[in-house]
């Protein structure tokens, strides 16, 4: 099973996921690949850092779920490695959502949304995101809501983190049983 995780900026994501495979040994987190540069404060384990000629010969290959470039940089999920047969999970973008639902139409697509979005400028200002790049997270979240929202299985409001783990963790255990 593929479970994809979308959802607007700063609204909690990657808080979620790491919770998710943390507590469910049945998931596993797919790390992206990315051509941009490694910031010095960053772990190497945060992405796959390639090179262009490496992204391109396994976008050639086929050899991505989906796949985007942004700002001059390509960032992409891979496909995971045959063998691994735990539930793969994926934090990505609303037009990745949208990839891997065409390819895969059987995805779980969870999208994640803020309790408002006062609460979402909070949290992004809150781990130090700078002015011009939250007004830029809050006015794409405004465009790409929509659009999540009508592509989703399920919407959830991540309101009180503990309880919005539990709610996914219920969902993902619902959609193996189905
Ligand atoms: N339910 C919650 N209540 C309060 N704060 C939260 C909650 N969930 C996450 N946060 C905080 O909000 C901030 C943004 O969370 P996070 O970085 O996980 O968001 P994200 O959706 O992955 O963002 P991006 O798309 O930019 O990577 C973090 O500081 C995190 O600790």
């Amino acid at each position: 099973m593929i479970v994809v995780v979308s959802g607007p900026g700063g609204v909690g994501k990657g808080t979620i996921v790491d919770a998710l495979v943390e507590r469910d040994d049945r998931l596993f987190l797919s790390r992206s690949w990315t051509t941009r540069e490694q910031r010095p404060s960053e772990s190497d384990d945060a992405y796959v850092f390639v090179t262009s000629e490496e992204f391109e010969q396994r976008i050639e290959a086929g050899g991505f779920l989906e796949w985007t470039e942004f700002l001059g940089n390509y960032y992409g999920s891979p496909i995971p490695e045959p063998g691994d047969d735990r539930d793969l999970v994926l934090e990505i973008e609303v037009d990745g959502a949208q990839q891997v639902k065409r390819i895969h139409p059987d995805a779980l697509l969870i999208f994640v949304l803020p309790p408002s979005r006062e609460e979402q400028e909070r949290r992004l200002r809150g781990r130090g995101d700078l002015d011009h790049k939250v007004l830029a997270r809050l006015k794409k979240a405004e465009e790409e809501e929509p659009i999540g929202r009508q592509l989703a299985d399920h919407a959830v409001v991540n309101d009180d983190l503990e309880a919005t783990i539990n709610q996914m963790l219920e969902i993902i255990d619902a959609a193996r049983s189905a």
